[in-house]
């Protein structure tokens, strides 16, 4: 008892100026968060100390840092916060809102074992066939690009999660990903919104957030396992083999003929949820990340269409070509650069350069791949393998198909899109304008007969 009271505890890192009781409360930043943080870093080091209504809350701003911490100790460090908003909007039953425990290992356990590598190789037929969707939607462009770009990703995660293939642009689950995804962007950053300080039961917390997130409480939550594929696999494993194999497929037949407890039916559901809430809006989001960096740098698409016309040119591209197609391999890496803009690590952090990945006896700088997007440690993405071939194969074929170009203003203009992230659990960039048009006749003809049996 003695020795615990004479032990000190150890100090906590440094931080900005605090107020007296509500600590940082008045200069946590709900908007940007993660470049306000830069900023504090380079006088405060790359771990700070904050505090806001007495809750400590520890902020790393380097690989370095986070791999030490969340990878090498990870049996520390592999809890969440409250999640306040989403709690109360029901989101809590997944993996990703779970507090280091039982039920998150069991959910983790589920999801790896589907989305492991050598079990994600066996989507890419799934991958591919919508690869095409997107090339036909893209070439026809008769819709914003950011509707092909959610369909894509919500069609591969839809069958992959549920055996459900979106076959028409009227599919009832299309409206699910604006509602998912304006939810994510606008539900605030963990730990950037002021309700997260408060305990969930009070009264205050509910009230709070009905007066800032107005619209998020309206929006249909995607924690519902969809009707018709709920249908079909029942009927599927009543008639042995009819039904595709999906996740949820998989995860009722481990509990078929069990009487199903409140606890495997909310594991069900938030475990099939969170492949929709996790896979779809992070996917998209990079997509138009990847979208908007090509508006500034021209040079990237000459150099991804010089490749696909050398190596490929009269086809669309698919998993097949990966080796060859190098480059593409480069800007995928590129995409999913994140925390991953330490100047210690990458010169020139925030320039989109694919080619920094290259040998320097190739003209690159040899830098490594990176390795903060998807996460550390216990907390890794699960998703990580789907989610760099989704990528991938989305990039291949748009450098194949179409050309993306500034779009004008009404005097003829281009306009140069700013860029801005929003902030929120997923973070995509603020709305802009394109223009997409097919790259040639022969394109235009090469997807016509390579996606003439496709319904949309
Ligand atoms: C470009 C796309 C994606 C990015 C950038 C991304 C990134 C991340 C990050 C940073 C985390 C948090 C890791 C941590 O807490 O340390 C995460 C968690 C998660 N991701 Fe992804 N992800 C992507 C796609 C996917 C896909 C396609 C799926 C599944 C279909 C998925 C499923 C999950 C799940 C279930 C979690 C929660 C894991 C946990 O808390 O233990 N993600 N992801």
């Amino acid at each position: 008892y003695l020795k615990r009271r004479t032990t000190k505890r150890p100090p906590l890192p440094p931080g900005p100026p605090a107020d007296p009781f509500i600590g940082h409360l008045r200069i946590m930043p709900s908007d940007q968060q993660e470049l306000v943080f830069h900023e504090w870093a380079k006088i405060y080091g790359d771990v700070m100390h904050l505090k806001v209504l007495g809750h400590d809350i520890i902020v790393l701003d380097s690989v370095q840092a986070a791999t030490e911490l969340l990878e090498k100790r990870s049996a520390l460090y592999s809890d969440r916060p409250n999640f306040t908003v989403y709690t109360t909007m029901g989101w809590d039953h997944n993996v990703a809102f779970f507090p280091y425990g039982r039920r998150f290992r069991k959910h983790r356990k589920f999801l790896q074992s589907y989305l492991s590598q050598q079990f994600t190789a066996m989507f890419r037929p799934i991958q591919e066939l919508n690869a095409r969707y997107l090339a036909k939607g893209l070439v026809e462009n008769t819709r914003d690009f950011k509707y092909y770009i959610s369909r894509y990703t919500i069609s591969v995660i839809m069958r992959i999660a549920y055996g459900h293939q979106i076959l028409s642009d009227d599919d009832e689950f299309m409206p699910l990903v604006e509602n998912v995804a304006y939810a994510q962007n606008n539900g605030g950053p963990p730990g950037g919104t002021v309700v997260d300080y408060f305990p969930i039961r009070m009264s205050i917390s509910p009230l709070m957030i009905t007066y800032t997130h107005r619209r998020i409480l309206s929006t249909t939550l995607p924690f519902v396992v969809p009707r018709d594929s709920l249908h079909n696999i029942r009927s599927g494993m009543e008639a042995e083999g009819t039904a595709e194999r999906s996740f949820l497929r998989t995860q009722m037949e481990s509990v078929s003929g069990k009487d199903l407890t409140d606890e495997d039916i909310q594991d069900l559901k938030g475990s099939a949820g969170v492949l929709f809430a996790a896979g779809v809006d992070t996917t998209s989001s990079s997509l138009e990340t990847f979208v908007l960096a090509l508006l500034h740098h021209p040079d990237v698409q000459k150099k991804g269409q010089q490749e696909f016309d050398r190596v490929i040119g009269d086809r669309l591209p698919t998993f097949e070509d990966y080796d060859a197609l190098p480059y593409v391999g480069r800007v995928t890496m590129e995409v999913l650069r994140g925390m991953n803009l330490d100047g210690n690590v990458y010169t020139k952090p925030t320039e989109f350069n694919p080619d920094r990945f290259l040998r320097k006896s190739e003209g690159g700088n040899e830098e490594p791949p990176p390795v903060a997007t998807f996460g550390f440690g216990r907390r890794i993405c699960p998703g990580r393998h789907l989610a760099a071939t989704n990528i991938w194969i989305a990039v291949a074929t748009i450098f194949a198909t179409v050309n993306i170009t500034k779009a004008k203003d009404k005097d003829g203009n281009e306009i140069t899109p700013e860029i801005i992230f929003e902030s929120g659990v997923t973070s995509r960039p603020k709305a802009f304008s394109c223009s997409i048009t097919p790259r040639s006749e022969k394109m235009i003809r090469i997807v016509a007969s390579e996606c003439k049996n496709l319904s949309m």
